[in-house]
């Protein structure tokens, strides 16, 4: 099931003090099953709000974004919360993602009563421990019975990747889902969305960091105020750049000429 967006575009109202916001400018970007694909771009460039339109998350001002045959932006409600079932999000600040109240047992199990997968107490304990392990937390017992003020930033992010990945969605859309981990764990995350895409699912990583998405992603899409000003596969974005934009973001970025766009495990 493939993710479309057609000419969309994102305006945020005026607020007290400025104007409205364009944060999204006519973007078009295609995401097939099995891809791996990157949106890089400075802070501020519209990368999230794409992001948060895709999860009904942010107002769509005009365009389209299907899944399969269904425009998730003309849904509201129920049918819309219905279609957005094999998206899963992993967002940029695990702090707002999980409810302070609920368990790390709770949260992460949470997806697989709405999905209803696990027909029984005992599986869902099972498939939870086991996702918890796969993200690092381990041994799982001593993280399940903690509640999200009980963990670091990068335990909390671990978190919301154990809760996106659990149901084995189609598309994942992760929000720079390794910002906050340090660079051991870091690895571990991002082997685990490119396990998800070699499954056969869709991800979609919106990220700042230039190296990390070369190396991991098949193409990559490049933003600057709100339009995509560059994409192609990460050896041709990363090799042979031709937006002065995405010079600029490889110059800032020294490391990715000493290091090659290879695909993870190469
Ligand atoms: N809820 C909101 N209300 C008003 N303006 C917003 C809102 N969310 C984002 N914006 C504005 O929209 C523009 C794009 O923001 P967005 O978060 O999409 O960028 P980004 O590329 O993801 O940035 P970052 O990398 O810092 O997360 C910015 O000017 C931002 O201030």
């Amino acid at each position: 099931m493939g993710l479309n967006i057609r000419d969309l575009v994102i305006d945020y109202p005026a607020r007290r003090g400025s104007g409205a916001t364009r944060a999204v400018d006519g973007v078009n970007l295609h995401l097939d099953r099995g891809e791996f694909v990157g949106i890089v771009g400075e802070s501020g460039s519209g990368k999230s709000s794409i992001a948060n339109a895709i999860m009904g998350l942010a107002p769509v001002t005009s365009g389209e974004i299907s899944l399969g045959d269904t425009n998730l932006a003309a849904l509201r409600g129920k049918r819309a919360r219905h279609a957005r079932r094999p998206l899963q999000l992993v967002m940029q600040d695990p702090f707002e993602a999980l409810d302070p109240h609920l368990s790390v047992h709770r949260l992460v199990e949470e997806p697989l009563v709405v999905h209803k997968l696990g027909r029984s107490r005992e599986e869902r304990r099972t498939r939870v421990r086991e996702a918890l392990e796969q993200v690092g937390l381990s041994p799982a017992e001593d993280f399940e019975g903690r509640r999200p003020h009980e963990l670091s930033g990068g335990q909390r992010q671990r978190v919301c990747v154990a809760a996106a990945l659990i149901v084995d969605p189609h598309v994942v859309i992760a929000d720079e889902p390794v910002s906050m981990l340090d660079v051991s764990v870091r690895a571990g995350v991002l082997h685990m969305l490119d396990a998800s895409r070699r499954r056969g699912n869709a991800v979609l990583m919106i990220t700042h960091d230039l190296p990390t998405a070369a190396a991991f992603c098949d193409r990559l899409i490049v933003m600057h105020q709100g339009r995509i000003v560059e994409q192609g596969t990460s050896l041709q974005v990363v090799g042979n750049p031709s937006h002065h934009y995405t010079r600029e973001l490889l110059d800032a970025t020294p490391a990715l000429g000493r290091q090659s766009a290879s695909v993870p495990g190469s």
